[in-house]
C-alpha cells in the first residue's frame, strides 16, 4: 500500500485546502483549491461561472444523452442496411446513380436505408430509398464545415460524437455497403470489418460496390496482410465485391436467411 502522503510531507506543495471532500461518487483528499460551495448551490446559482459546460463530466452526460436520443429515435426502425460512400460524389455521376439504385433496391427488398445523412453517395442512397417510398434515415455528424442533412432524409438524427454515431450504424444495420469514398468511407469499412472479424457483430455482410475502385485495396490486403500473416486468409471472405445491385440484395438476403436458420435451429 502506498504510504499516506500528508501536505506536511510535501513542503514544496502548498494546498489551499487540506481536508477530505466527497463530491458525489468522487472522494477528494488533500484537494487543492477546493470549491467550498455545494453541488446544489452551484446548480442553483445562475450567476456562477459556466465553464462546467466544457468539463469532461459534463461531456459524459452529453455523450450519454446522444446514446439515449439515438436509441430512442431508431429503436423502432425496421431492419435496415447502412450505405457508406463519398460525400463528394456529384449528382448524375456513375457512383451517384449506383447509390440511388441501391437505395431503391434495398427498399424494394424490405430494408430501411441508413446513411451518414450528408451529400454525395449518402444523398443518392437516401434519395433512392425515399423515391421508392421506403424508410430513409440519415445519421448526421456535426462538422466544422457543416453541410446539414440532405433533403432526402426522412428520419434524421444529428450527432456531436463520431463514436456514438458509429454505434448507431452498427446497432441498427443488417449489412454494410461501401461505395467508392475517401477516408471517412474507409474508416467505416474497416471498423465494420474489425467488428465482424472479432465477432462483436455476427454474420453481417460487408459489400464493396464498384470492383475497379476497390481492386487495388483488395490486392494489397491479399499481398500484404495475408502474406505477412496479419490477417488470416479466411478473413478475406468477410468482404464481398460486386458491381451488381441484384447481387448486393442476394448477398444480404442470404445472410439474413442464415441468421434465421441459426436462430431456429435448437442448440445441441
Ligand atoms: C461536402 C462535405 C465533405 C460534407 C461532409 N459532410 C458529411 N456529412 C455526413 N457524413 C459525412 C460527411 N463527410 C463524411 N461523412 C462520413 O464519412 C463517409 C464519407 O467520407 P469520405 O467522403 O469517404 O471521406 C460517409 O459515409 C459519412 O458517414
Amino acid at each position: 500500500m502506498a504510504p499516506e502522503k500528508t501536505p506536511q510531507s510535501q513542503p514544496d506543495k502548498q494546498p489551499t485546502r487540506t481536508w477530505d471532500q466527497q463530491r458525489g461518487a468522487v472522494r477528494l483528499r488533500r484537494a487543492r483549491n477546493c470549491d467550498d460551495t455545494t453541488t446544489d448551490q452551484r446548480l442553483l446559482d445562475s450567476r456562477g461561472p459556466s465553464d462546467w459546460a466544457h468539463t469532461d463530466p459534463w461531456r459524459v452526460l452529453r455523450i450519454q444523452s446522444e446514446f439515449v436520443e439515438g436509441f430512442g429515435a431508431l429503436s423502432e426502425v425496421p431492419r435496415a442496411v447502412s450505405v457508406f460512400g463519398s460525400a463528394r460524389t456529384t449528382p448524375g455521376s456513375q457512383h451517384y446513380e449506383s447509390a440511388r439504385q441501391i437505395g431503391e433496391a434495398l427498399v424494394n427488398a424490405g430494408y430501411a436505408v441508413i446513411t451518414g445523412g450528408g451529400p454525395g453517395v449518402m444523398e443518392a442512397a437516401n434519395r433512392g430509398a425515399s423515391e421508392a417510398d421506403g424508410f430513409s434515415i440519415g445519421l448526421g455528424i456535426e462538422l466544422p464545415f457543416e453541410s446539414g442533412l440532405n433533403d432526402w432524409v426522412d428520419l434524421g438524427v444529428n450527432f456531436r460524437y463520431f463514436f456514438v454515431r458509429k454505434t448507431m450504424f452498427l446497432k441498427y444495420s443488417q449489412a454494410f455497403i461501401c461505395l467508392p469514398g475517401g477516408f471517412g468511407t474507409l474508416d467505416e469499412m474497416f471498423e465494420s470489418l474489425t467488428l465482424v472479424q472479432t465477432g462483436k457483430v455476427t454474420r453481417f455482410p460487408i459489400i464493396l460496390f464498384g470492383s475497379s475502385f476497390w481492386a487495388g485495396l483488395i490486392q494489397w490486403i491479399r499481398d500484404q496482410l495475408v502474406e505477412n500473416g496479419t490477417i488470416s486468409p479466411a478473413d478475406l471472405s468477410l468482404i464481398h465485391v460486386t458491381d451488381s445491385v441484384d447481387e448486393v440484395i442476394r448477398i444480404i438476403n442470404e445472410a439474413q436467411d442464415s441468421i434465421y436458420e441459426a436462430l431456429s435451429t435448437p442448440r445441441q
